[in-house]
């Protein structure tokens, strides 16, 4: 707040509360919306006792479990599993879980060295039914499966996809292969909660009912209370757009400490940049780890360019925690008896303290520790954060138009049917821009 680090980088507690009617009015719409373009708010009241059934069976059968997806299709249920298992899973649970986003044939390779393929469920996640990377994995995977199982591979598919169209949904129904879907009015970002996520948790063993209560947690905090001062959601928002729009902050860079909390910020990261980049508007979010970023970032973040706000992810008690020696030698005797979980503590702490001495603007977010519970809660925190910056910023933050440019230039050029227009445009291109002629 500008009271702690002045009104240059700080937000005024008037200037937060002038939104107040803004705020009053936009809520209601919210609470309106719920059933449209805010479904993603009905998600943590859906019952998933057919997903725990499914994912009991896949435990009991498979060896290992590889989602085949990217972008939202991908990087929720990735957040979930990396941030709720045991950070070795693969190297002491079954079923070990993958996942194939990229078309990267390295990590295609690495991938299909770790799994026996005959004992391996491929989870194929497309809400649109079409996404080239993951179509082209699911290809390679679909031949290979073929060659090994003869026609029973479909036992080792499940998709996840759009339950009317596409060209997922269409196979699937075509082959009689098992099917889960994603909710229409959810879109990739906001679909974490759905079978997308909750599937391959499930699969991982992530107690998804938790998950899905501490997010009804947070829609009940944030429902009934539209005060700006007391919802999370929309103080996150504000004050993010507040530092944009009016202190040049255009970059948000979210910190936890806690290597597992990593992939938090990869899923945030999508939510962000492709909800909120708009009409030249949006601000980049950047990911950092403490304290391994302190020695890398922190120097820009204090004393260079004053663009950023930043978030702190804290958790407060470890589940594991190694306790340093009490006799050590003098000179680091300072250390003896504390542990690393306290030092990882006081170092953002310290962190914090430095940035307010540079007038860097910082939020913190505590959690007790990491659960699914708790997860759940930061999930729904903030999607509805940035459902509710759609309002701020005035554009749609349900849509991702400019993505589209990049993936028919893709089609054209892999020579797809219907996009011979794409790659004429593209050659002009290439040839007055660059003056490269393709052929
Ligand atoms: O679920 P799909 O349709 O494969 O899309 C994957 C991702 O691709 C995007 O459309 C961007 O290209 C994201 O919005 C989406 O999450």
């Amino acid at each position: 707040m500008a009271e702690v680090i002045g009104e240059r980088d700080g937000i005024l507690r008037e200037e937060l509360l002038s939104f107040r009617h803004f705020v009053v009015e936009t809520h209601s719409l919210i609470q309106k919306e719920k059933n449209r373009k805010f479904y993603f708010c009905r998600l943590p009241y859906q019952n998933v006792s057919h997903i725990k059934e499914y994912a009991g069976y896949i435990r009991d059968r498979f060896e290992s479990f590889v989602v085949i997806g990217i972008g939202g299709s991908s990087l929720g249920a990735r957040m979930l599993f990396e941030s709720l298992t045991e950070t070795n899973h693969n190297l002491k649970k079954k079923p070990k879980i993958f996942f194939l986003e990229n078309v990267d044939p390295e990590k295609f390779k690495s991938v299909l060295e770790q799994i026996d393929i005959k004992n391996t469920c491929f989870n194929v996640v497309t809400k649109s039914g079409s996404t080239v990377e993951t179509i082209a994995n699911f290809s390679v995977i679909l031949s290979m499966l073929k060659k090994e199982l003869g026609d029973n591979y479909r036992e080792n598919l499940v998709f996840t996809t759009d339950p009317e169209k596409g060209f997922l949904r269409k196979l699937g129904n075509q082959e009689k292969i098992k099917m889960f879907d994603v909710p229409p009015l959810v879109g990739g970002r906001f679909s974490v909660l759905s079978p997308v996520g909750l599937l391959p948790a499930a699969v991982a063993g992530i107690d998804i009912e938790e998950l899905l209560a501490g997010a009804k947690k947070m829609d009940l905090v944030c429902s009934i209370e539209e005060h700006v001062e007391h919802n999370p959601a929309y103080l996150i928002a504000l004050s993010h757009y507040i530092a944009n729009m009016r202190r040049g902050k255009t970059i948000s860079v979210m910190m936890p400490y806690s290597e597992k909390l990593s992939s938090f910020v990869d899923w945030y990261r999508q939510l962000w940049a492709e909800s909120l980049g708009k009409d030249g508007l949006g601000q980049t979010p950047v990911k950092a780890i403490g304290t391994v970023d302190q020695h890398s970032q922190i120097q820009l973040y204090r004393e260079g360019i004053r663009d950023k706000i930043i978030t702190f992810l804290h958790i407060e008690k470890s589940d594991v925690d190694y306790k340093i020696p009490e006799e050590l030698p003098e000179d680091i005797s300072y250390l003896s008896g504390h542990s690393l979980h306290e030092i990882l503590s006081k170092e953002l702490l310290g962190t914090k303290a430095a940035l307010i001495k540079s007038k860097v603007p910082n939020i913190t977010i505590s959690i007790d520790r990491i659960s699914s519970y708790n997860i759940g809660m930061l999930i729904y925190l903030y999607e509805l954060a940035t459902g509710f910056s759609g309002y701020l910023y005035k554009i749609n933050p349900f849509d991702q138009p400019a993505v589209e440019e990049g993936k028919n230039f893709t089609y054209a050029l892999m020579g797809r049917e219907g996009y011979q227009e794409k790659l004429e445009e593209f050659k002009e291109l290439y040839k007055e821009k660059y003056k490269i002629e393709v052929q």
